[in-house]
């Protein structure tokens, strides 16, 4: 208790004794007040009654700040306040704190849905699950670097995401980067270009921002091999942090001794610390998966099936992304066309998604869709009409990955993207060709898709 709400007693008498002119004033207007919060320089006294508040501030303000200084020796500010004001106060603060929370995971590059409690551990994972909460626990201490590895949509993004969420909500004054060895990769072609044009606070800036920070964590660290100079950054990067005592968590498709292009001195750093794998879900952790995602997006009143549920589950055995996509596409084909949820509607939406990932024929589709995911634009949107660039790029880049890499003529990647004209896609393919020849991240963002598409 702080000392003007120990006095408050006392403060009261003075005021009657000083300034009120009657016991009847004195019970109307000050006996009923009370400490509602002190902060270091001011006292916000509760009224309860909201009608009073006006004459209340007119006649007492004064005389309350008189007798706080007086009996507690303090000058403090003061300020009235009704419940109402209370309660709006304490929305505002709640509303302030949360989007201060927000936006600190927004700098981190973090997907707010991908923490801990949305993980599902089951066999498959549970040794990553362990090691990662681990790491959120004890930042730098014990596994330096983690790292992640397992196969197509498994999990790994999920799991680096959360230790960051980890991280945050215990100490949101820690400095922590999300990204992808895409952006790490194209951020420095980008330093380096600027840096050849006499700008060297470019590399500069890059080195800071990625040096500054107790926790770095690198996905899809594959996409950075064969690259010397990344490799050589990262490198210098990599040591920078570790000797500091920084937390650097890593994610692959492979254990770093599988990735061949990898430098042996990198190589080896990766294996200073642990690795741990991610599998294949098992058929109980496939369904605890879905009836997690079923609870976590509401589903609940589509009442879907146990032996639907369980026909998915049985269907969709080796990545949890084609998993959470056969379940969204039964619901859009549910509202759509007004279907009952049941086995037939199911293999008509599994019939889309499931594919025998490693011998996967590459069709305009799944050309589409990798882009898709890859910008995190609609499959709508890169057949619409819209022309603005964050849409055009990938739209443009599906055309001429379905030029390069599948024996589709002009006129039929036209059709499957909209009905678009045959001159519209050539000039969309001619514009990549031409790019990526001065674009050195374009390049290398496409190399990345491609790789995606066809990762054999
Ligand atoms: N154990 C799990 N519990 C709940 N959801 C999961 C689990 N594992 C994966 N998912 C979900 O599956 C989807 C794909 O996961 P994620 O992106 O983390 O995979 P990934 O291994 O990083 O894939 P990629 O190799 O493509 O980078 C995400 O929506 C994620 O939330």
């Amino acid at each position: 208790m702080n000392t003007v709400e120990k006095n408050w007693e006392q403060i009261l008498n003075k005021m009657k004794l000083e300034y009120c002119s009657s016991n009847i004033s004195y019970n109307t207007w000050i006996a009923p007040l009370t400490v509602y919060e002190v902060t270091d320089d001011t006292v916000y006294i509760l009224v309860k009654l909201k009608a009073s508040l006006e004459h209340i501030e007119d006649k007492y303000l004064l005389p309350f700040k008189v007798c706080i200084a007086e009996v507690t020796g303090t000058e403090y500010e003061v300020s009235f306040v009704t419940e109402d004001s209370v309660i709006i106060k304490k929305k505002k603060e709640t509303t302030t704190k949360k989007q201060q929370s927000n936006a600190i995971f927004e700098n981190a590059n973090l997907n707010p849905r991908y923490t801990f409690d949305t993980f599902v551990v089951g066999s498959n994972n549970n040794f990553a699950h362990a090691a990662s909460l681990a790491v959120a626990e004890s930042p730098g201490e014990i596994y330096n670097p983690l790292f992640l590895y397992g196969g197509v949509g498994l999990g790994k993004t999920h799991l680096m995401h959360s230790i960051a969420h980890f991280i945050l909500e215990n100490d949101p004054s820690k400095k922590v980067l999300y990204v992808t060895s895409e952006t790490f990769t194209n951020e420095l072609i980008d330093a380096l270009k600027v840096g050849k044009n006499g700008n060297e606070l470019a590399m500069t800036t890059f080195r800071e921002k990625y040096r500054n920070n107790d926790v770095l964590l690198i996905d899809d660290i594959q996409f950075i091999i064969g690259k010397e100079s990344t490799q050589e950054e990262f490198f210098h990067t990599f040591n920078h942090l570790h000797v500091a005592g920084k937390q650097i968590i890593i994610s692959s498709d492979k254990p770093p001794k599988d990735i061949e292009t990898l430098e042996a001195r990198l190589r080896t750093r990766f294996e200073w610390g642990l690795i741990a794998d991610i599998s294949s879900p098992d058929y109980e952790t496939r369904m605890a998966i879905l009836r997690k995602k079923e609870e976590l997006d509401g589903l609940e009143r589509y009442h879907i099936p146990d032996d639907v549920m369980q026909y998915i589950a049985n269907n969709v055995k080796s990545n949890i992304r084609e998993l959470e996509g056969s379940l969204n596409k039964l619901i859009a084909l549910a509202n759509l066309e007004k279907k009952e949820i049941d086995i037939p509607l199911a293999a008509e939406a599994l019939k889309d998604i499931v594919s025998p990932d490693n011998n996967r024929e590459i069709t305009p589709e799944l050309i589409i869709d990798v882009v898709s995911e890859h910008f995190n634009v609609p499959v709508t949107e890169i057949k619409g009409k819209k022309r603005n660039a964050e849409i055009v790029l990938p739209r443009q880049i599906v055309m001429y990955l379905c030029r390069c890499m599948t024996d589709t003529p002009l006129k039929a990647i036209g059709a499957i993207l909209g009905g678009k004209d045959h001159a519209s896609i050539s000039h969309g393919v001619k514009k990549i060709e031409h790019d990526i020849t001065t674009d050195e991240a374009l390049n290398n963002t496409i190399n990345i898709i491609k790789k995606k598409i066809n990762p054999v």
